[in-house]
């Protein structure tokens, strides 16, 4: 049977990131991917005009209803905005996640729009992380779930990645895109060993989407039987070619081309 994977995340109008992204990349990942949307965010490449969130009923009818009748071989979350989707997500996942559940701790967007309120930080760190077989920070949130700076030296990342392992996920992935001054390098923390993902870093602002579309491809592989680490190689040299490739829509931060790997295959 086709691998199969859920996401509950916001939707991103534009089409670069949330929902959008994830859906592309399991599509890209012969995964035959399923949504529950959270939020609406309108938004393009310069600005997101508004965040519509869904009522907690809505979230819970659209996971029954894919687990009832499709089921999943894992789970993603991305953008989930309140305590009480949190709350409710957690109830789901206890119910129906028995398969690797990938957690994007998405917070803000590029364009600065909060993704999570303020409040509901502290029940992502509760509730949703200990169920995670990994979660997916960028530097800004993993300061925010340390409750300090963003990591600014690769000595900070390890530092952190190894913290942020103690909330209880099976394995945390730092991601260091945020780092400019270094090539792109992330770091996979399994509670031993620290494991490092390295590309050369592209010459380029457009790298909306790029978070959600590394997350969605590491669910996709792990739907497939692929382990942690080989899962996070393969989404690795994904995102890679997503962000060569990018589409400069718009005048803003354009977005990761999704299909670049299949269309341009994987630069030597
Ligand atoms: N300019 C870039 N060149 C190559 N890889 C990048 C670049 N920017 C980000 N990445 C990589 O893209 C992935 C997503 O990282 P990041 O942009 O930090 O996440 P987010 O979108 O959540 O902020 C990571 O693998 C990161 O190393
Ligand atoms: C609806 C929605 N969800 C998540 C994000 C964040 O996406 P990410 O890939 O982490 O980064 P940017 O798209 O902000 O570059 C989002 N923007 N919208």
């Amino acid at each position: 049977m086709i691998p199969r994977v859920l996401s509950i995340a916001g939707s991103a109008s534009q089409g670069s990131a949330g929902i959008q992204a994830d859906l592309k990349t399991f599509e890209e990942h012969d995964v035959y991917g399923m949504s529950a949307v959270t939020a609406l965010v309108a938004n393009n490449s310069v600005t997101d005009t508004g965040v519509f969130t869904q009522p907690v009923g809505s979230v819970q009818a659209q996971v029954h209803a894919s687990m009832e009748h499709v089921g999943a071989d894992a789970m993603k979350t991305g953008m989930l905005f309140t305590k009480e989707i949190i709350e409710a997500t957690a109830e789901l996942l206890k119910r129906y996640g028995q398969v690797p559940y990938v957690l994007d701790p998405v917070m803000i967007g590029k364009m600065g729009t909060q993704l999570l309120k303020e409040e509901a930080v502290e029940s992502l760190k509760e509730e949703l992380i200990p169920l995670a077989e990994v979660i997916t920070p960028n530097l800004q949130e993993a300061g925010k779930l340390l409750g300090r700076s963003a990591p600014e030296t690769s000595e900070e990342m390890e530092r952190d990645v190894k913290e942020l392992h103690s909330f209880g996920a099976d394995y945390v992935l730092l991601k260091g895109g945020g780092l400019s001054d270094y090539p792109a390098v992330d770091l996979l923390f399994d509670g031993t060993e620290v494991k490092e993902y390295r590309s050369e870093r592209i010459d380029t602002i457009h790298t909306s989407g790029a978070g959600c579309t590394y997350s969605a491809s590491i669910a996709a592989g792990l739907a497939k039987g692929l382990p942690m680490d080989r899962a996070v190689e393969e989404a690795k040299h994904f995102v890679t070619e997503a962000i060569r490739h990018a589409l400069s829509f718009g005048e803003g931060i354009g977005s990761t081309y999704h299909a670049a790997e299949r269309i341009f295959g994987r630069k030597k």
